[in-house]
Order: C-alpha cells, then sequence, then structure tokens
C-alpha cells in the first residue's frame, strides 16, 4: 500500500496501522510500503524504515508492488492528477478529500469505473463517524427526504467557544488549527466552502444522482456575533452551521433539491442542538426508515485515521473475496445529476437583527414593509440599544426567501433603518 501524505491524517493512520494489538487480525496483511511527502527533510511523529518515506509521488502511484492508494494530501493539485494516474495503473483508492471528490467525483469516479478498482472515502464526510458506508450499504433502501447535519468540526468548535463565552475568534480558530482539526487553508471551514464540499458529497449518494457543487448555496460563521448568540439563546435556540439536503414535494411529485450551508438557529430541543465542539453529527430522514442520526467526532488525527483504515480494511477484505469483480454497492455509479433549487425559492424562517433610529412609529413600519411581500413575523423583540442605535429582532413565519430578501431590501431603504448586520435561517 502507498500513502500520499503524511500530515495529521497520514500520521494518525500510519501510527494506528503500525498498533495492531487487539485490532482486527486482517490488519497484520497490510504492508505500508511507501509514504510520500513534499518535505524530506521534515521531523516526524513516526517512524517507518529507511526508505520508506520519499518525495517521488509519481513513483508511488506507478509502483507495480503497490495496490492501494491512500490520498491524505488534500486540496485539488497534485492529488487529482495523482489519483487519476494511480487508477490508470489499476490502482484502488482510498481518499480524505472532500474538496478533490466534490469537484472532481465524475472525473474520479468515471475513471475507476473503467479501470475496474474501488474508490473509498469514508474520512472524507463527518471524521471519523461511519456515514459514508451506512448510506451506501445499510439505508440504500429508503428514500431519503433530508439530510441535515453538522459536518464541519472547525466551525462547530469556533460556535461552541463562543457560546461559552471563551476566547476570541482568532484565538479560537488557532487552537482548532494547532489540534489539526482545520484546513490547510483555513477559510474553507470559516466560510463554509468544507460543508459545502461535504453535503453535495451526502446529497449525491442520498438523492442517488450528481451534484454540481456550484450550484450549492453557502455561507460561513463570519457574520455570527456573540450578540445574535445571546439573542437566540433567550428565544430559544442555538446557533449552528447546518448543511441540509432536501428533497421537496410539489403536488406529492419529487420536486428539485434544495441544497445548502449556513448559518441555522437551532430550537434548543432538536437533536442538532447540543452538538458541540469537534463533534459533527448527520440526521438521515428517509422513508420506511424514519429518523437516524450518526454522530460523533468530526475532524482529528485519530478520529479521521479511524476511518481511513476501516477503508483501508474494508478495501482488503472485499480484494481477498475477488480483485476481478467489483461488488457493485461499494462503486460510485450516479448516471444522472440532480436538479438543485436557487436558494431564492427556499421556504424557510428567518432570524434579523435591525439597527434603526430610535422613533416610536418604527415598528410598524417594519411590519407594513413585512406584510407587503407576504412576510409574517413570529415575534418582534425590541432589545436595546447599540452606541444609540435601537435593536429589534424579528423572527418570521415560513416565507420565500426572495420574497424575505426584497421586503429587507425596502426595510433598508427606510430613512429610520440604520443596517441589519445579521439575517439568518431558522430551522
Ligand atoms: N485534519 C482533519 O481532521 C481531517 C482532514 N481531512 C482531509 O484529509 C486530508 C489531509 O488533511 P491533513 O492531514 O489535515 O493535512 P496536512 O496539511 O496536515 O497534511 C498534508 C500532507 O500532504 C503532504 N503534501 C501536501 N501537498 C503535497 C505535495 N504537493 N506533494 C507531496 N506531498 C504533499 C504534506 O507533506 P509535508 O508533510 O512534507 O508537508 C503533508 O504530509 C485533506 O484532504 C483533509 O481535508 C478529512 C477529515 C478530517
Ligand atoms: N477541517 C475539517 C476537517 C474534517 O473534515 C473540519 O473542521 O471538519
Ligand atoms: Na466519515
Amino acid at each position: 500500500m502507498g500513502i500520499l501524505g503524511l500530515g495529521t491524517v497520514g500520521t494518525g493512520t500510519v501510527e494506528l496501522l503500525l498498533d495492531s494489538t487487539g485490532r482486527n487480525p486482517l490488519l497484520s496483511e497490510i504492508e505500508i510500503y511507501r509514504v510520500g511527502v513534499r518535505e524530506l527533510n521534515k521531523p516526524r511523529k513516526v517512524k517507518l524504515p529507511d526508505g520508506v518515506i520519499i518525495n517521488d509521488l509519481n513513483a508511488i502511484v506507478s509502483d507495480p508492488q503497490v495496490d492501494i492508494i491512500v490520498e491524505l494530501i488534500g486540496g485539488v493539485e497534485p492529488a487529482r492528477s495523482l489519483v487519476l494516474r494511480a487508477i490508470q495503473f489499476g490502482k484502488h483508492i482510498i481518499t480524505a478529500n472532500k474538496a478533490l471528490i466534490s469537484r472532481f467525483g465524475d472525473e474520479i469516479f468515471t475513471a475507476a469505473d473503467q479501470a475496474g478498482v474501488y474508490v473509498m472515502l469514508e474520512a472524507a464526510v463527518g471524521g471519523g463517524i461511519p456515514v459514508i458506508r451506512p448510506l451506501k450499504e445499510s439505508l440504500s433502501i429508503n428514500r431519503i427526504n433530508t439530510v441535515t447535519a453538522i459536518i464541519n468540526g472547525t466551525t462547530n468548535y469556533i460556535l461552541t467557544q463562543m457560546q461559552m463565552g471563551s476566547g476570541s475568534f482568532d484565538d479560537v480558530l488557532t487552537d482548532a488549527q494547532n489540534l489539526g482539526y482545520a484546513e490547510a487553508d483555513p477559510s474553507a471551514d470559516i466560510d463554509g466552502l468544507d460543508a459545502a464540499d461535504k453535503i453535495a458529497i451526502l446529497a449525491s449518494l442520498a438523492f442517488n444522482g450528481r451534484i454540481r457543487l456550484e450550484e450549492v448555496y453557502y455561507e460561513g460563521i463570519c457574520k455570527v456575533s456573540k450578540i445574535d448568540i445571546v439573542y437566540a439563546e433567550k428565544l430559544g435556540f442555538v446557533i449552528k452551521l447546518l448543511a441540509i439536503a432536501q428533497q421537496d414535494k410539489k403536488d406529492n411529485l419529487p420536486a428539485p433539491l434544495s441544497v445548502r450551508v449556513h448559518p441555522t438557529l437551532v430550537p434548543k430541543e432538536h437533536p442538532l442542538a447540543s452538538i458541540n465542539g469537534i463533534y459533527n453529527a448527520i440526521l438521515v430522514e428517509g422513508e420506511p426508515i424514519g429518523q437516524v442520526m450518526f454522530f460523533g467526532p468530526g475532524a482529528g488525527a485519530g478520529a479521521t485515521a479511524s476511518a481511513v483504515s476501516s477503508d483501508i480494511l474494508n478495501m482488503v477484505a472485499e480484494l481477498k473475496i475477488s480483485a476481478q469483480t467489483l461488488n457493485p454497492i461499494l462503486t460510485w455509479k450516479l448516471h444522472k445529476h440532480n436538479e438543485i433549487t436557487p436558494i431564492e425559492e427556499l421556504i424557510t424562517r428567518f432570524y434579523a437583527r435591525i439597527l434603526t433610529r430610535d422613533e416610536p412609529s418604527v415598528v410598524g413600519k417594519l411590519g407594513t414593509c413585512f406584510g407587503k411581500y407576504g412576510v409574517s413575523l413570529e415575534s418582534v423583540v425590541q432589545t436595546g440599544f447599540q452606541d444609540k442605535l435601537a435593536e429589534i429582532v424579528v423572527v418570521t413565519h415560513d416565507v420565500r426567501e426572495g420574497d424575505f430578501r426584497q421586503a429587507l431590501k425596502e426595510i433598508e431603504s427606510l430613512d429610520t433603518i440604520h443596517s441589519t448586520p445579521s439575517i439568518f435561517r431558522v430551522l
């Protein structure tokens, strides 16, 4: 076996594979033949025989001694070219790289199909949580209607720390980086793109069709402030970065999918409200199963190594049965593209925090504007003052997003309105 990458996940995986006592006996059949890195002279936490760690990754993916390539480099290039080259040379692939799969899954799965090799990616979504394989195998008979998930550990860690009132945003992010949770470029975590990559993968599996990543709406956590966390709490919510894939029905027929990532006010009694820190959870709803929730550590060396190494063991087990015929349930044959609804068509509740000049008629003016676009309000709270401006928090009933945005545009043009610092969707 050849491993590409010896960073957080690569090191965790090598440590796990070398520590076989009390684990699955198949582990003894796995040889770490080569490990590819960028910098040969970097100090490493794991000790491997001389010559195993090299920096010629192209040589590893074409080496006849290697049957399985484990890609743990991250990012698109050179990961994409190396994986495609490995497939050309008939190697089976294991990867933790959601950025690669969400963008180039089509190309990689098609190449793998033609070459008759497996691609396994349990670690790419939810870190250590088994979710890809359960969706492919144990739940595959269900008609899934919704996947609602917390699938970025770094942002969940930051939001949890903010909620507990500890540390500044930057300090908590640095913590998450030092703990090995964040991506090499942490803006992918913060801006919601990492969660978008992951929900695109889950949605393709759950709804049996490819997803165009560019159609997935995503927003990150930059606009979530301590003030909003406190208001949300008073109103009975916690703020979480949710990734949602939902199949709505129109006239009892399946409508296009809604696939999106955004900070969301989650009612405190909802099962996802209590998922804190580095933990992730994926709530799957389908027919006939009902609700199933997967919960566990979403990032970090050990947890992610658990998912990568389980893929390695499963791969070895599959190849023992037959190297000629692939188990069809483990391959990725997604022939159609799923159609995705634009975000303007989403029907949801909203939370908005509006800063106004303190005039007696302002709540009435807000109500009139919202009413004009069919936005009805569930609650309006005039809470306090920020720099001499009155602060009003509204929560709407379900509304079409496009109509809410139009109402807000008109509200923002009123003289009495100063600004709308926060707008979040409510679950
Ligand atoms: N960290 C986590 O908790 C999780 C990460 N993942 C995914 O796992 C993958 C790996 O992440 P992680 O281990 O955190 O990343 P790291 O940045 O810690 O490690 C990356 C490794 O890849 C090597 N590498 C990077 N670029 C090149 C290159 N151009 N040529 C050769 N080697 C290269 C680096 O070499 P060198 O050491 O010499 O610099 C390093 O060993 C990513 O796809 C990530 O999204 C998935 C789930 C959880
Ligand atoms: N950066 C990711 C790592 C796991 O996928 C996260 O924080 O969830
Ligand atoms: Na997983």
